[in-house]
């Protein structure tokens, strides 16, 4: 047994860009995020000068004006005032229009983000998308877009102020004094220094985060979703402890990274605190050495100030950045996952309607990271011919159908549809002809009818002509009975996932909805939940007239289905071994004769 490949990409846990890749990338992949982004820079430069406006204001006033040689001059005083508040309200004008422009940009460019990315989850076959727990798929389209907004949003601009901030202060600083600037730069470049590795830990500790994030969300939706069946089985105690161990470990990653910050974080203040001491002892000698005046040294505390407090916040920063770098990563690994079954659009062959012939040609197939379970399966189902696949469950009846519908594409050898290829037929096209009519068909929260109506092909008919077409098919089906039993007929509510109805009731809307799919190949995964007899009757006759003069290719759990069908395959770890009609099979006296045998004895 040899697999060459195998089928389903993997969706990687991130993506492996580096930080300052992993910014660009994301910009390229939402660039309405840059939309405007010179006003708003312009703007946050304007913003950013606004900031010195009170230590030169300080200065000025001082040295100037209440200090000016030729005693306080009270009208300079006043302009110098007045100009200063200006220029604040100016300032602080040109920063709420920095928040308001980002706010904008920001939005629209994550909101296409998340399009962007829910889609391509979307378009990535079940295949690929079972690699990853669902609510950890879900928390990368929104909590982990989430993060990406925040920093945009406030990291972004601070960043961008502070260091606008850093650069206006050191210029004014040495202006008023080189000396005292060079041990402020002193003092402050030995904590950049031991940043940047801290900052390697931080973006370590909140991919981690993110990725526990991911992994208790997964964990809450399963146990959500499979309720009933925690419930059943009084298994409530171990899942709860299983969404304790995904919860404290979400905390324990937090915590780490957290006390990763605070350690950053309290070194930058100490920093900050020493800084402020030293500029006033060197400050006060040179002030007495005449090297320096009282409103420059003042305000040189002022611009200490202004240079600190970017440099603390950096941080705080950082640590929104490694978040969002760590959100961004996972949102990118996802638009990253190649498409394993890619649909050729308008390129691709348009399937004429009409009666459905299907060929098998040497089909292999492997699911990810299995065995092969299909190892070249030939087989020939004509048109308008009812074909039941029959074996031992795992023999690889499922992993058929799904090939025939296109679910996936075998790792080897071809699926044709009236001798193409499947994988050069539109999607859109192979949608019209071929439909998979699941065991348990999905249903979605709504009417009887809406759930029916999912199987109508034409997406602009109205309302009207959708009410016509569903009582049509319930008239057709056989169903008009059941419908007028149900307690709001057709506009009956399903519930969520169809709870509300009886699982022989979800099977009939299940029909429906294939029924006015108008397909030219079905196929039909039998039910095999048991139901009343008269379900089963009315089921039977739905099915009768579903099938009727179409091609169907029915995964059988029952043999009585095999013994209805035109044509019986017989599947057996992964090869087909018989092909043939019910009679011809019997009279052979092989694996479905025996099969056969063994189920007329225990039934009949
Ligand atoms: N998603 C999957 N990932 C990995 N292996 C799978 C997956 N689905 C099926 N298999 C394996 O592939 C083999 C064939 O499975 P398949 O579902 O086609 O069997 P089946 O004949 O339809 O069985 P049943 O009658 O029980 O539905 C089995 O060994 C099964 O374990």
């Amino acid at each position: 047994m040899s697999t060459t490949t195998q089928a389903g990409a993997r969706i990687a846990s991130a993506s492996s860009l580096g930080v300052l890749a992993t910014l660009r990338r994301g910009v390229q992949v939402s660039p309405e995020i840059l939309d405007g982004l010179w006003v708003t820079l312009a703007l946050a430069v304007a913003a950013a000068l606004g900031r010195v406006v009170v230590p030169i204001a300080v200065q000025q006033t001082i040295d100037t004006g209440i200090g000016a040689e030729s005693g306080p001059d009270a009208t300079r005083v006043a302009v110098l005032v007045s100009v200063a508040a200006v220029l604040l309200v100016g300032a602080g004008l040109c920063s709420a229009l920095v928040n308001v422009r980002l706010f904008r940009s920001t939005e629209a460019g994550l909101a296409s983000l998340r399009v962007r990315a829910f889609r391509h989850v979307h378009d990535l076959s079940t295949l690929t998308q079972g690699t990853e727990r669902r609510g950890a798929l879900v928390s990368r389209v929104t909590s982990d877009v989430d993060t990406i907004s925040l920093f945009v949003q406030w990291g972004g601009i601070m960043l961008l102020v502070s260091v606008l901030q850093i650069g206006v202060a050191t210029v004014l600083m040495a202006i008023y004094s080189w000396q005292l600037t060079i041990v402020v730069w002193a003092c402050f470049v030995p904590l950049f220094l031991v940043l940047r590795p801290a900052q390697r830990h931080v973006n370590q500790a909140y991919t981690d985060v993110r990725a526990r994030v991911g992994a208790m969300l997964g964990a809450i939706s399963e146990s959500v979703v499979g309720a009933e069946t925690i419930r059943a089985y009084g298994v409530g105690a171990r899942t709860a402890r299983r969404i304790d161990a995904a919860v404290d470990a979400t905390r324990g990653a937090m915590v780490r990274a957290q006390k990763l910050v605070a350690v950053v974080f309290s070194s930058g203040v100490l920093v900050a605190n020493l800084v402020l001491a030293v500029v006033v002892v060197l400050g006060s000698y040179l002030g007495v050495a005449g090297d320096i005046s009282v409103g420059q040294l003042l305000a040189f505390l002022f611009l200490v100030q202004l240079f600190t407090g970017p440099v603390q916040m950096a941080t705080e920063i950082l640590n929104e950045l490694q978040n969002a770098v760590a959100g961004w990563r996972r949102v990118l690994a996802v638009l990253e996952t190649p498409l394993d079954v890619v649909d050729p659009g308008a390129d691709g062959v348009v399937s004429p309607r009409g009666p459905a012939h299907v060929r098998l040609e040497r089909v292999r197939f492997a699911y990810p990271d299995g065995p092969e379970v299909l190892h070249g399966v030939d087989l020939d189902l004509p048109a308008r011919t009812s074909v039941a696949v029959v074996g031992a469950t795992g023999s690889g009846k499922t992993t058929i159908a799904k090939l025939v519908t296109r679910l996936m594409d075998p790792t080897g050898g071809r699926v044709l549809l009236d001798g193409v290829d499947l994988r050069e037929v539109r999607g859109s096209s192979l949608r019209e002809r071929v439909v998979l009519v699941p065991q348990e068909g999905f249903l979605f929260e709504g009417t009887v009818e809406e759930n029916a109506a999912y199987g109508l092909r034409d997406g602009s008919a109205s309302d009207d002509e959708r009410r016509a077409r569903v009582a049509a098919a319930v008239a057709r089906l056989g169903l008009t009975d059941w419908v007028a039993d149900l307690p709001d007929g057709a506009g009956t509510q399903v519930g969520q996932r169809g709870e509300s109805l009886s699982a022989g009731e979800r099977q009939l809307v299940a029909l429906l909805r294939a029924y006015l799919a108008e397909a030219d190949l079905l196929v039909l995964d039998e039910a095999t939940s048991a139901v009343d007899p008269a379900a089963e009757v009315r089921i039977a006759r739905a099915l009768a007239t579903l099938t009727a003069g179409r091609s169907t290719l029915t995964i059988a759990h029952r043999l009585s289905t095999a013994e209805a069908a035109d044509l019986v395959v017989v599947v057996d770890a992964g090869h087909v071994v018989e092909v043939g009609s019910h009679a011809e099979l019997v009279e052979a006296d092989g694996v479905y004769a025996h099969m056969h045998a063994a189920w007329v004895s225990q039934t009949r």
